[in-house]
């Protein structure tokens, strides 16, 4: 392999819209005339990403992140821009790439819905035409890894969405791809499965090398999976840093939600530095706390001691409200740099 799992040049991808205009008249005219309109959903993206990297791809809906994905696996053709993926062009040489990339789409099953799992790896294998002997022994060591042993009779349908996605992913990893493309993998699974996924996948990638490319909107996924996080917004590359940073950063806020016995504690007031708190409704606080100034623990100590719960939970912040950050603070730097020269 060259240098880089990942060589991407000016990737461009712009797409033609039909204009809705508002009115009757207008509606009725469009239909006859249709207005066209382009609207550029991935904007000269660089991308240079090195064999074994795990590298978080984010943005806020519609910045263009599975447009990108789409045509580094080859799907879509770009409208203008280049590509290397592991040294093959991804749209001219689709099928041999295909051999040593997996994918796996959160909201999309590539596995056979009506057949257990066991028939889809002996279908992937198949498909990859895999040496028996070593397709064997691979699937063994996937299925005790993922813990699927119990689930490998069940057809796809009768399992849970956390059992599936085990499944999906274990499938992807069958053929030993050299790069993994994640597009939303944890998406509507509980903590503890979510957890669960971003260790075996992080486990891969240290014993196998394995790349790891990985759209997500939460931001759990990037801590605790990658990193190296790329952010694009509006269809370019707005950031690109290590994860570490932006743990620092931006990451340090933590959500905890209070839920309350009673309503008529809401007369308290919270007070502790970096935290700052909102009423969600009667009987539920919002704290927003900067883990840098005040522990997680700190702040739980106090609320155990002086409130009668409910219920607590700790959330990160939406990626939305991480990218908000994020931008606002590149704009700032921006704003210094030119003031600086
Ligand atoms: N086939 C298409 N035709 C027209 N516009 C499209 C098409 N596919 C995507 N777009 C537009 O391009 C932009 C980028 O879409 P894309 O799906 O890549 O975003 P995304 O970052 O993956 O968003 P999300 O987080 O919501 O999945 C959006 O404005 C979308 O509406």
């Amino acid at each position: 392999m060259g240098m880089y799992a990942l060589e991407v040049q000016k990737l461009t991808k712009t797409f033609a819209v039909k204009q809705k205009k508002a009115g009757f008249k207008e509606s009725v005219r469009s239909l006859f005339k249709p207005q066209w309109q382009v609207k550029e959903a991935v904007k000269n993206v660089d991308l240079l990403v090195k064999p074994g990297e795990t590298v978080a791809f984010l943005g806020p809906n519609g910045a263009g992140k599975s447009t990108t994905i789409k045509m580094l696996t080859g799907i879509l053709h770009p409208t203008s821009g280049d590509a290397q993926v592991l040294g093959c062009n991804p749209w001219k040489e689709r099928g041999r790439l295909a051999f040593r990339i997996g994918t796996v789409f959160g909201q999309k099953s590539q596995l056979w819905y009506h057949l257990p799992p066991a028939d889809s790896f002996e279908l992937m294998s198949r498909v990859y035409e895999l040496r028996r002997s070593d397709y064997l022994i691979r699937r063994d060591l996937l299925i005790e890894r993922f813990e699927l042993g119990a689930h490998l009779q069940t057809p796809v349908r009768k399992l849970s969405l956390g059992e599936r996605m085990r499944c999906e992913i274990a499938v992807a990893f069958l053929h030993r791809p050299q790069l993994l493309f994640l597009d939303e993998p944890t998406i509507g699974l509980d903590v503890i499965i979510k957890q669960r996924i971003r260790e075996l996948i992080a486990e891969l990638n240290r014993e196998e090398g394995t790349t790891v490319f990985l759209t997500s909107h939460d931001p759990g996924d990037i801590e605790r999976l990658c990193k190296r996080a790329i952010i694009i917004h509006h269809g370019g590359v707005i950031l690109d840093d290590p994860v570490d940073r932006l743990k620092r950063e931006v990451l340090k806020y933590k959500t905890i939600r209070l839920k309350l016995r009673e309503q008529e504690q809401q007369a308290m007031s919270f007070r502790m530095d970096g935290v700052s708190a909102a009423y969600e409704d009667s009987c539920t606080i919002l704290l927003s706390v900067d883990t840098n100034v005040t522990r997680i623990e700190t702040v739980l100590a106090f609320i155990v001691e002086h409130y009668t719960l409910e219920d607590v939970t700790i959330e990160d912040p939406p990626m939305e409200e991480v990218i908000k950050h994020i931008y606002a603070s590149e704009k700032a730097n921006l704003l210094l740099g030119a003031e600086g020269e």
